[in-house]
């Protein structure tokens, strides 16, 4: 199989008209076909991003060269592809910044771990990618830095090559880059639900409209759509076509009448026929300028709108971004439609719109049809943009027994008090890996009433331990009592570390207690399995509920015999203050 990629401009039915001797095909709006269909016999398939299937039937050689022509004098990356009985030739969406990611876990290739050193030029291929297309600087300063953050913190997982590793990171940042979670339109919870449509000019608001109408009803909302561009009074006639087409009414009042007031009228108008939805589109302008701002501001306060969405053209790529936040330090909004994504935007707005202005992006647009209007869905996209779906749900796999094997072995550990600084180690990436301490604790129920400061004081002290953790010798982070035993090891650490001699005896003390409620904490659990949060929490309530004096001091006494039982061959129990 022969792969090449190149880069060009806008792929259209116009530049391949031109150049082939064959009919318009059908523009469908499937999705990527799992593996092109190739006519039988010698045939050229051709497609142009998820949403458009091109197939040609035909033999000659000089066919093919003309389509490739015509793809390398135009502005997408196209992939090419020899299989058996055709030439394939893709051109996906974002392709240019697929290909350069495919650049970074290349580079990957044959190494057995991700490093500081080895990860050092993917990092740089990230970097290139990204901005090339078109993502904002800071965005992509912070997304690389996180990204290099979790490469080198990642440990081995059994199975799994480095440079999927790296894919499945950059996928999860991807994912989360994009918002995260796919954001719903919220609907009015009595009357009708006031939708305003803002964005400069050609940018597709009016289409926009229809389009949502079209898929409001979808969901089973009456809808209605306000013509409010009385600027371009085409505008309005191709709002009344558009909105015949999908079945929707349209309140229209000329081009002599004030935007808020049409707004006005129109509304009363949805009350009047009960509709459950009402869409208003409004003039663009080539530029954001005052009195666009402060019409918009004035239509805003007549319809007190449930959702102000801006439309940006996703070809615009990061201005896009900068154009949402002005808009919503100006007006407020809600969030963004980003259509064009069908052409040859590169991803940069994208990728950088929520990251950006903080507003989420809730549709995009994916073509010129009525229909071609869906939700905007981080997961997804980002598993468009890296085209690695099978090796994601491999690592995903792999990392799921990875977690079972851990808890199985954590579980053997707790139960032997054998939990060393290792395990203490892990676990606390792991739970930096799941997102900040303040996200996590966010999670466990009963913790809400965590302060702030409580939470910053937190994470300074996991750092804390952490760096007091890398400066012990291996041997030291498997047996503990090494350094319970030694206050010169203890000194070392300190003096390696940057702290004092007392916090690396807190945090070794620590340790002995940690073995101690683990294993108290495992003694409630029924079963003996690892415990579920919520049957932690239970577990720990009950503990919490010994009246005190009795498990409390049975606790104590444990976790001295344990400290004292460990550290058997220590002078004295006292041992962190005694000189060696
Ligand atoms: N390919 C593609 N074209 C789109 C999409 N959305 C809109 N368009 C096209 O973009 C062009 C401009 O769309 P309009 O809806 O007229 O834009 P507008 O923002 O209302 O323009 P003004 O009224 O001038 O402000 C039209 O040719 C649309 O068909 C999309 O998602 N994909």
């Amino acid at each position: 199989m022969e792969a090449a990629t190149t880069s060009f401009s806008r792929v259209t039915w116009r530049h391949f008209s031109a150049a082939l001797p064959v009919s318009k095909p059908t523009l469908s709006n499937s999705k990527i076909p799992k593996k092109p269909t190739t006519p039988a016999g010698s045939s050229t398939s051709l497609w142009t991003g998820s949403t458009h299937s091109l197939s040609f039937s035909s033999t000659a050689n000089s066919f093919t060269r003309q389509v490739w022509g015509v793809i390398n004098s135009t502005n997408a990356t196209v992939r090419r592809e020899m299989l058996p009985g055709g030439l394939i030739i893709r051109a996906e969406m974002f392709g240019q910044l697929t290909s350069g990611l495919e650049t970074a876990w290349n580079k990957l290739k044959g190494e057995e771990v991700l490093t500081k050193e080895n990860i050092a030029e993917p990092m740089r291929d990230i970097r290139r990618a990204l901005l090339e297309a078109d993502v904002s600087l800071p965005v992509v300063r912070r997304f690389v830095q996180a990204i290099s953050d979790q490469a080198v913190g990642t440990g081995v997982i059994r199975g799994v090559r480095p440079d999927q590793q790296l894919v499945k990171i950059v996928n999860d940042e991807l994912v989360k880059l994009m918002g995260g979670e796919v954001s719903e339109l919220v609907f009015a919870k009595t009357g009708p639900t006031v939708i305003l449509l803002a964005g400069l000019q050609g940018v597709g608001k009016t289409t926009v409209s229809a389009k949502l109408a079209l898929y409001l009803q979808k969901l089973g909302k009456n809808c209605m759509l306000i013509a409010g561009d009385v600027y371009r009074p085409a505008a309005i006639d191709q709002l009344v076509i558009l909105g015949e087409q999908v079945g929707v009414p349209v309140y229209a009042a000329g081009t002599e009448i004030k935007p808020a007031e049409i707004a006005r009228q129109g509304l009363a108008e949805a009350r009047k026929r009960n509709v459950d939805v009402v869409i208003m589109d409004t003039a663009g302008r080539l530029q954001i300028n005052k009195t666009m701002m402060d019409e918009l501001k004035e239509v805003k306060r007549v319809l007190n709108p449930t959702e102000v969405l801006l439309v940006v053209d996703a070809m615009t790529g990061q201005e896009a971004a900068a154009l949402v936040t002005t808009f919503n330090l100006e007006i407020g909004i809600t969030g963004a439609i980003l259509t064009k994504l069908d052409g040859d935007s590169r991803g940069g707005a994208a990728l950088s719109v929520k990251e950006v202005s903080g507003k989420p992006i809730k549709l995009v647009g994916r073509g010129e049809r009525m229909e071609d209007l869906e939700p905007f869905y981080p997961d997804r996209m980002a598993g468009r943009i890296l085209g690695m779906g099978d090796v994601l749900s491999f690592v995903e796999k792999a990392q799921e027994v990875m977690r079972q094997e851990d808890a199985e072995e954590l579980q053997k550990k707790i139960m032997s008090a054998k939990f060393d600084f290792n395990d203490f180690l892990k676990q606390t990436r792991a739970v930096a890996q799941m997102g900040s301490m303040s996200r996590v604790i966010g999670m466990i129920p009963g913790m809400g009433k965590v302060t702030p400061a409580q939470i910053r004081e937190a994470e300074k002290n996991v750092k804390m331990m952490e760096a007091m953790i890398e400066a012990m010798t291996p041997e030291e982070r498997e047996k503990p009592e090494l350094l319970a035993e030694s206050p010169a090891r203890r000194k070392r650490v300190a003096q390696d570390s940057g702290k004092t001699e007392q916090q690396v005896s807190q945090l070794v003390a620590q340790l002995f207690q940690m073995r101690v409620r683990m294993k108290n904490l495992m003694g409630v659990m029924e079963g003996g399995s690892l415990p579920a949060l919520s049957n932690l929490e239970e577990a720990m309530k009950s503990e919490q509920k010994a009246p005190p004096g009795t498990a409390r001091r049975k606790r104590r006494s444990e976790s001295r015999r344990q400290f004292a039982d460990s550290a058997s061959s220590r002078p004295s129990p006292r041992g962190f203050g005694a000189k060696n």
